[in-house]
């Protein structure tokens, strides 16, 4: 089974959130399930890239609109990760030192026409494409309808939305630079009088697939615009939950952490790492340490934040850290209360790949309070390093965390506004006061199994389903 996944973030390449690590881990799994599972993405201009050597396999030009663009497709001269990656390199388009910016139209337009103009030229061609996100939404459509792509036509297309907030909205300006189709079928990529290239995917895709089961469900009535169109294509769609590369989310064997750690050695080796942490920030070390680490957007919640901390810091024996960046204003907000609770709170703005590991080993709590969640890594990341989530029950955080009240091993609270949030925080708290609870807790949650194995599994069953 051939498999191509077509994304525009894959780690350790290139990584600004959640997709990276999912296209980053699932063709690994695939292939170690028999199948020939690569990716396709655009070449940046990124640490990475500036740390390796690449061939060049392919050179062409594409027509976007009235420009003539030449592309080159690469690989890496030395494999280094467990799965092919071709990366598609436009100089002066794609060859940026972003993943995402204001240019993205003409950039993952650009994008799609090279990767399918390519694979027109493959005598090996994939048996299944499996797009990510909003960036490849226009492939479903292009396969089925533009002229040029009509040999790719019977190619089962699979969309995998991760995040249905952003969908790639494009004025009709752009039309002209999609290759050539039957006019008739516009109705494909229209939604709401714009080019909508998710709306399109839902449409074209041969199979639709959410992050997690709850999170398909909740886009029926809430979708940012695309319920209707959701429900209707329902039959096509399912939720498969995110894994976790368990290679490389291990406390046992994780460079990035200060000490490692098992489920046998737990207590000395968060120890270890709460104690860099509180050093590094100025926390104090015997009191739960809370974290939050996420990109600070309304769909995290993350607004509400710096009121939170402060009525939790007004009147509670906490620590609390924050790794994250977004909205400048809730960044200044966070980064305004660093100095009234000194030595007990403290906040990184920035984007820091091993400060999150050490976070997830050396914090006692990690808080998820999420608007919106299609599946959420952060929660499975933090049950791995035996740090109890605190999540607001929404999406895959509904799919995988259960309170303690019901037997469960985490805090969840219903909805999103500050005395909820601060309420969870308090019960989270009272529970770390518990401390033979606490501790079995820790063990408890260390061992439950988050791993690719199965979800891997479940997408190859779907693409075998497909006929
Ligand atoms: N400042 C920072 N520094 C270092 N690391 C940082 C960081 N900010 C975030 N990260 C890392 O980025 C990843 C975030 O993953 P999530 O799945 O929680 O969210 P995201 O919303 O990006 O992904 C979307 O896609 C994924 C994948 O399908 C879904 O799980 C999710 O619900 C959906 O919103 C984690 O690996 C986290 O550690």
């Amino acid at each position: 089974m051939k498999i191509m996944h077509v994304s525009a973030e894959c780690y350790p390449i290139a990584k600004v959130g959640g997709l990276a690590d999912v296209v980053g881990a699932l063709p690994k799994y695939q292939n170690q399930l028999g199948a020939t599972s690569n990716v396709v993405m655009p070449l940046y201009d990124n640490a990475f890239t500036r740390k390796h050597e690449f061939n060049s396999v392919y050179e062409s030009q594409i027509s976007l609109g009235n420009d003539e663009i030449t592309y080159s497709v690469l690989k890496l001269a030395k494999s280094v990760l467990d799965f092919e990656v071709y990366f598609i390199d436009i100089k002066g388009l794609l060859f940026k030192d972003y993943v995402y910016s204001a240019d993205d139209t003409d950039r993952f337009l650009a994008f799609q026409i090279a990767t399918l103009d390519w694979i027109l030229t493959l005598s090996d061609k994939p048996e299944f494409i499996h797009c990510h996100d909003h960036h490849t939404g226009l492939i479903p459509f292009m396969t089925q309808e533009c002229y040029k792509y009509e040999t790719l036509n019977k190619i089962p297309i699979i969309t995998t939305i991760h995040n249905a907030q952003y969908q790639g909205w494009m004025t009709y300006d752009h039309l002209f630079k999609i290759p050539e189709f039957n006019i008739e079928k516009i109705g494909l990529l229209d939604w709401n009088g714009v080019i909508n290239p998710l709306a399109s995917a839902i449409k074209c895709a041969w199979r639709i697939t959410t992050v997690s089961p709850s999170y398909m469900e909740e886009l029926k009535s809430e979708a940012n615009g695309l319920e209707s169109l959701l429900s209707q294509e329902s039959a096509k769609a399912i939720g498969i939950l995110n894994g976790i590369d368990s290679g490389v989310w291990n406390p046992e064997t994780d460079n990035y952490i200060v000490e490692n750690y098992k489920i046998s050695t737990v207590e000395k080796g968060k120890k270890s790492n709460k104690k860099w942490l509180c050093s590094e920030f100025n926390l104090d070390e015997s009191k739960p340490l809370f974290a939050f680490i996420g990109r600070l957007v309304g769909e995290k919640g993350a607004e509400l934040l710096p009121e939170v901390f402060s009525k939790v810091l007004e009147t509670n024996d906490v620590s609390i850290l924050l790794l994250g960046s977004g909205f400048k204003d809730t960044e200044a907000k966070l980064l305004a209360l660093k100095a009234k609770y000194e030595g007990s709170y403290n906040t990184f703005i920035g984007y820091d790949e091993k400060l999150s590991h050490i976070i997830y080993a050396g914090a006692d709590f990690l808080l998820m309070p999420s608007r919106v969640e299609p599946c959420g890594l952060n929660q499975m990341y933090s049950l791995r390093y035996g740090t109890v989530p605190v999540v607001r029950s929404i999406g895959g955080l509904k799919d995988t965390i259960i309170d303690i009240e019901d037997n469960g091993f985490g805090i969840c609270h219903d909805s999103v506004t500050i005395d909820d949030i601060v309420t969870a925080i308090k019960k989270a708290s009272n529970f770390y006061n518990n401390k033979l609870a606490f501790k079995k807790n820790r063990k408890r949650i260390m061992s439950i199994d988050h791993s690719w194995e199965v979800s891997a599994n479940a997408y190859i069953n779907l693409y075998k389903s497909i006929n």
